[in-house]
């Protein structure tokens, strides 16, 4: 006891000694008090069983010396036990003496307070209990249930009658046995198997001791009986145990049973021994399953959890009703032409059949035995020529199909609304991490995908063929389909006009470096620091990765759900990141190498922690979309490009050049190319959805990246002192009074801009103040306090 009252002394505040030691021994005195007076109420409340009749007289003449009563405390006694027992909760009243005990004993060995209360709640649901099941059962000795037991009773079965309460009774039992006994059906099968080996082995351990006592004659008769019995040592003993025998001139005793009847016994108690084992291995999953109970699954959505998803009349229909209209005339010209044509070469037709999508019409070709595919695929232009059409795109054979497919612009093209894709079952109820919506195929199915399984994604086609359309449908999907918390986007958009409309959503959906000003990056110096920046949280979540035993994000996530990783060794829930990046040809052409390196890292790497990169280009050439990137991006889109050598760059094949523009595109993701018609989201659309997100309740700020402040601070280390800012002074008193070197506290405090200070934090390097840049750690101070601050000022001085 007195140990483990001196073993809490250091390990909590050591510098309060003296208000600690008169803490505690309150805690004695307020634990004796504790326990003194649950031996005194003990000792009543017996008492009272055998006196009340005696005492009842008197409970009224408690201040009346002459008077006397029988309890064993008394006239105390016989009040308090009247109150609890008679007035109160009967005979349960004997569990308070109980609880005060146990209280008063934490408090004396000054044991750790955390289960007291529990202790206390679960007693006052016991005392309840016990009083209306005495109240119920023992009406007629009304001291077992006590007034409140026989109140309770009278007041239950007024409204839910004798079965009501009786139910309700054994719903309580059920209560306390599953919530403080944890029964559960298992349990109970497992207790009746224990039960039934432990019968078992006792069976056993009877039956050989009979034989036992056989043995242990002759071993008396023996030599000597020095050899200690050792659970290790049985083959030890199984020899001198023959001997003996064999010593005990009986030759009916066979020496196999005798070496089981030895052995036996202990065999089932090891076995028993090993099922202890089992429920201490349960213990550490049954915390996380404890705090799943107790608390349910982590839920990231909480701290939004009013957020209300864009709702589908923000979108528009564009004058669509969903379906197409068939214009039999012109599939039936079309159908004519075609078999016209591939006569006048001789190529005869056994079968052809239409499918009519959104912008082209789908005839499918089965040529008579003998017609060379290529024949007909060399008919490309011809074909074009005669259906007097633009954009006709011949596949030959179909893949997996053995057909061969014209595709024919229809005369009429039918806009896909972003609304109906969004609205589609498919979309709807697909269970993916990132889906998206682009479009209808060509047999006006919706093509939905999962980003998280690109995990990469390539857009080009050149200007005006809807590409900036493309990248707001991908966002639009998210948007439909994610809650703020669950993804954050890194918007790039050197045009400046394209994606600004997502600056509303800065503070719910958005990513940013923590010391800029503007969430969408139109600066390609801060694509730079941004993209490193993304390195940066690439390593740390394979740590993080590493540390939970997960191979990817969703695992991690998961685990992270059900409670299995705590927060405390630096575990949080980690959102997905899309980084998206418009006009990339540009800024490759402006930042080369430095911002390619670390985005070919991220497309190489970041898909299993949950980064997924969507660039889109209207130059399609090789020096931009480079080998490295290309392998890296196998999921690619290409809207219509100007020549066939764009085409095969972005596809490794032709045909992105056949399109006809406005949306139409060709998706392929591996082998297969699917042609596609882009979803339409105009520009007011996006609007509003980002209104109608941006006017809810948003995070305090834009998620935050982590901190890189580029290579450049390294360059410059020269410490001129005339060339300095002039807030140099200034910012180093912040950092120094702070003990934080970081870019963005200069920021902060002295209200400078990011590049100032960027500057500023390089000359304090230069001049020994601050140390290098450590990525995203803030860099370390170098001076301890203002008294060494100044003095390096009036060093410089002189
Ligand atoms: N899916 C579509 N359905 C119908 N029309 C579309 C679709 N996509 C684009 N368009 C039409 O094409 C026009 C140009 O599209 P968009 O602005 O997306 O081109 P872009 O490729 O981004 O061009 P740039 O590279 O010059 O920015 C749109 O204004 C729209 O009228």
């Amino acid at each position: 006891m007195a140990k483990k009252a001196k073993k809490t002394k250091p390990a909590s505040t050591p510098k309060k000694k003296a208000t600690f030691k008169l803490s505690q021994q309150n805690k004695i005195l307020l634990g004796s008090i504790f326990i003194l007076f649950s031996i005194a109420l003990f000792f009543s409340f017996i008492s009272f069983y055998f006196t009340w009749q005696d005492d009842q007289s008197m409970l009224s003449e408690f201040a009346n010396r002459n008077e006397k009563a029988s309890n064993l405390l008394n006239k105390f006694g016989a009040n308090i036990s009247h109150f609890f027992i008679y007035k109160g909760f009967g005979i349960a009243s004997l569990i308070i003496p109980f609880l005060l005990s146990i209280t008063g004993l934490y408090l004396f060995l000054g044991l750790e307070k955390k289960g007291i209360l529990k202790k206390w709640i679960w007693g006052f649901i016991f005392i309840i209990w016990i009083s209306i099941a005495l109240g119920f059962f023992a009406i007629k000795q009304p001291l077992l249930g006590g007034l409140v037991g026989y109140e309770m009773n009278d007041f239950l079965q007024d409204y839910a009658g004798k079965i009501g309460v009786l139910l309700l009774l054994l719903f309580g039992l059920i209560f306390i046995l599953v919530r403080l006994f944890k029964f559960s059906p298992e349990n109970i099968a497992s207790y009746i198997k224990h039960k039934k080996q432990s019968l078992e082995s006792d069976f056993k351990t009877s039956t050989s001791k009979s034989s036992k006592e056989e043995v242990v004659v002759p071993l008396d008769k023996g030599e000597k009986n020095t050899v200690i019995p050792d659970a290790y040592t049985h083959k030890e003993e199984i020899p001198s145990i023959k001997k003996e025998i064999k010593l005990s001139d009986d030759f009916e005793v066979t020496v196999p049973e005798e070496e089981k009847e030895v052995i036996k016994p202990e065999v089932p108690e090891v076995a028993m021994e090993v099922e202890k084992v089992v429920e201490e291995n349960e213990e550490p999953s049954s915390i996380a399953k404890k705090l799943v109970e107790d608390f349910g699954e982590f839920d990231p959505t909480l701290e939004l959890g009013n957020y209300k998803f864009p709702i589908l009349d923000l979108l528009d229909k564009h004058g669509t009703t969903g379906s197409i209209t068939i214009n039999q005339e012109e599939l039936e010209e079309n159908k004519n032409k075609i078999v016209e044509t591939l006569k006048n070469y001789k190529i005869g037709i056994a079968q052809i059949k239409a499918t009519i999508g959104p912008t082209v019409t789908l005839y499918e070709i089965v040529p008579e035995a003998g017609v060379r595919i290529s024949k007909i695929k060399n008919l490309e232009d011809d074909i074009a020529l005669s259906l007097a059409a633009l954009g006709i795109r011949i596949i030959a054979p179909i893949p997996g199909k053995g057909t061969i497919g014209i595709e024919v612009p229809n005369k009429n093209s039918t806009i896909v609304s972003m609304r109906s894709v969004i609205a589609s079952k498919k979309f709807q109820e697909a269970e993916m991490e990132l889906p998206i919506a682009f479009g209808k195929t060509i047999s006006n199915e919706t093509f939905v995908v999962d980003l998280a399984k690109m995990p990469h994604l390539l857009m080009a086609g050149a200007t005006g063929q809807g590409k900036s359309v493309g990248l707001n449908a991908v966002l639009t999907s998210l948007l439909y389909k994610k809650h703020p918390a669950e993804v954050k986007f890194v918007l790039v958009d050197p045009k400046k006009v394209e994606l600004t409309l997502f600056n509303k959503i800065e503070r719910h959906f958005l990513a940013k470096l923590p010391d800029s000003a503007e969430a969408i990056l139109t600066d390609n110096a801060k694509v730079i620091n941004t993209v490193n920046s993304l390195c940066i949280e690439m390593d740390d979540r394979y740590e993080l990765l590493k540390k939970a035993m997960v191979r990817n994000l969703k695992e991690y996530n998961h685990k992270f759900k059900s409670r299995k990783l705590n927060p405390e060794d630096g575990h949080k829930f980690l959102p997905y990141i899309v980084l998206v990046i418009d006009e990339f040809a540009d800024l490759i052409m402006t930042a080369g190498k430095e911002v390619e390196t670390p985005i070919a890292r991220l497309a190489q790497l970041a898909r299993a922690i949950g980064i997924h990169l969507i660039i889109a280009t209207q130059r399609p050439s090789v020096n931009v979309i480079t080998g490295i990137i290309k392998a890296n991006f196998p999921a690619r889109i290409a809207f219509r490009v100007t020549s066939k050598i764009d085409s095969r760059t972005i596809l490794d094949a032709s045909g992105a050049d056949q399109l006809i523009g406005r949306g139409d595109m060709l998706y392929t993701q591996g082998n297969d190319v699917t042609r596609i018609q882009c979803a339409f989201v105009d520009t007011p659309e996006v609007e509003k959805i980002t209104e109608y997100i941006g006017s809810q309740r948003a995070y305090p700020e834009a998620h935050e990246l982590p901190e890189y402040s580029g290579e450049e601070s390294g360059t410059s280390l020269d410490n001129n002192i005339s060339e300095r800012d002039a807030m140099f002074r200034d910012a180093a008193e912040v950092i120094v009074i702070a003990q934080q070197g970081s870019a963005s506290l200069i920021q902060r405090k002295l209200k400078l801009g990011y590049n100032r200070a960027g500057r500023i934090i390089d000359q304090l390097e230069a001049a020994g103040i601050v140390g290098p840049f450590e990525g995203s750690k803030a860099r370390q101070v170098y001076v301890p306090d203002m008294i060494a601050l100044e003095e390096i000022f009036n060093n410089e001085k002189k």
